[in-house]
């Protein structure tokens, strides 16, 4: 049945950790609100790798690689992604396991290039935190920081900004005030991989599952192996490279955490872009949003209309004109994925010439693999 994590699993060693439900997060309300679906037979289990037709998922009874049923036309059930907690028929003697169900998403990361909500386009979902890495050995860029702060306010998730290579900073305090500054209601943090400071406070800070968000070179993977723990990390990448190993070792995009939590890390986030992060840049430009209520006009786009709050307070020097920049020109990038995204749903209609094109590249295909 249900292992919780003072069971006999605490004491064995990390490959036995992957086995229980609980550190892959499963809680008591989840048990609950599943309660209708094992008194169906199903059982639970969280995805903790995604492909098409079939996913790595972790239950209580072991690793599986249930296939998933593809919805039928009038249902309406999201492809399962890296994350997801879903409700599996178990194999039989004849049968193999089935996804029969995605549970309900508390927070999902949203592609730019696609709609929230259709298919295959949530990159990670039942984020709890998302840490927007950032490297100390560069000079701050606040839009940025800001960009990626939109997206992870938009996802459902709590925000983090963790600061990477302290030590090859000659002032990290000052540098830590700098971000602070652009990234209202979020913990700013500053750590070393290399000297080990900052990584207790770190761990403390994270809870549940855990998203590293920021760009390549920022400490993602530095920093993701000392949460996990070395020796983890390394036998992953003995095994990625180890071909004998290859098909009985699952890639896992999604690992628990030594400390408690869960790591998620799956390439597709390496680079996401904005989607329809109108919330998520209200929370970002928090302050802006508190100052627009005060404009005169209840549209005022704060570039230049009579008895605008926010650019009066830019005047009195309350908001540095920077961060109004920042709001605007993320405003726009937005509108722009907006746009691209309906051009896709336009796109969609066309099926038919779609599923041709589909053909054509995979008999293309196969002739490369002949060539
Ligand atoms: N001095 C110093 N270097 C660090 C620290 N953390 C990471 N680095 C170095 O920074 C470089 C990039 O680190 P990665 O962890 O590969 O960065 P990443 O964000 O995972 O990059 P991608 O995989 O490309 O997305 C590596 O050479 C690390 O050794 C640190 O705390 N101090
Ligand atoms: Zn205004």
């Amino acid at each position: 049945m249900f292992h919780t994590s003072d069971s006999e699993h605490i004491t064995s060693n990390s490959s036995d950790r992957d086995l229980t439900l609980a550190d892959h997060g499963w809680d008591a309300e989840r048990e609950r609100s599943f309660t209708r679906l094992r008194a169906a037979g199903l059982v639970p289990g969280r995805v903790v790798r995604a492909e098409r037709g079939l996913c790595h998922v972790v239950t209580e009874s072991g690793p599986a690689r249930p296939a998933v049923r593809p919805p039928s036309a009038t249902e309406d059930r999201p492809t399962p992604c890296t994350g997801d907690w879903v409700a599996m028929r178990p194999a039989t003697t004849t049968e193999s396991a089935t996804v029969v169900e995605v549970l309900e998403r508390r927070t999902a990361v949203v592609r730019s290039s696609a709609s929230r909500g259709s298919d295959g386009q949530v990159l990670a979902a039942n984020v709890d935190t998302v840490a927007v890495v950032v490297s100390l050995a560069d000079p701050v860029r606040p839009g940025r920081i800001e960009r990626m702060l939109a997206l992870a306010w938009e996802s459902g998730a709590t925000p983090l900004v963790v600061l990477t290579k302290a030590d090859r900073c000659t002032d990290p305090d000052s540098a830590a005030a700098e971000v602070a500054a652009v990234a209202p209601g979020a913990q700013v943090l500053v750590t070393s991989a290399s000297t080990g400071d900052g990584l207790d406070d770190l761990v403390a800070a994270l809870s549940g599952t855990v998203v590293l968000l920021g760009p390549s070179g920022a400490g993602k993977s530095t920093l993701g192996n000392r949460l996990l723990g070395e020796d983890l990390l390394a036998t992953g990448a003995v095994r990625a490279t180890d071909g004998k190993g290859r098909h009985t070792t699952a890639w896992r995009e999604l690992v628990p955490l030594p400390h408690g939590g869960v790591l998620l890390d799956t390439p597709g986030l390496r680079g996401v872009g904005l989607h329809e992060v109108d919330e998520g840049l209200d929370q970002t430009f928090a302050e802006i949003t508190d100052l627009a209520s005060d404009c005169r006009f209840a549209d005022c786009a704060h570039v230049g209309e009579p008895g605008c709050a926010v650019l009066a307070a830019i005047d009195a020097g309350h908001l540095t004109g920077r961060r109004l920049e920042s709001y605007h020109r993320l405003q726009r990038e937005n509108a722009h994925a907006a746009a691209r995204t309906d051009a896709r749903l336009r796109a969609e209609l066309e099926r038919p010439r779609k599923r041709m094109s589909r053909q054509i590249r995979a008999i293309k295909q196969s002739r490369n693999f002949k060539a």
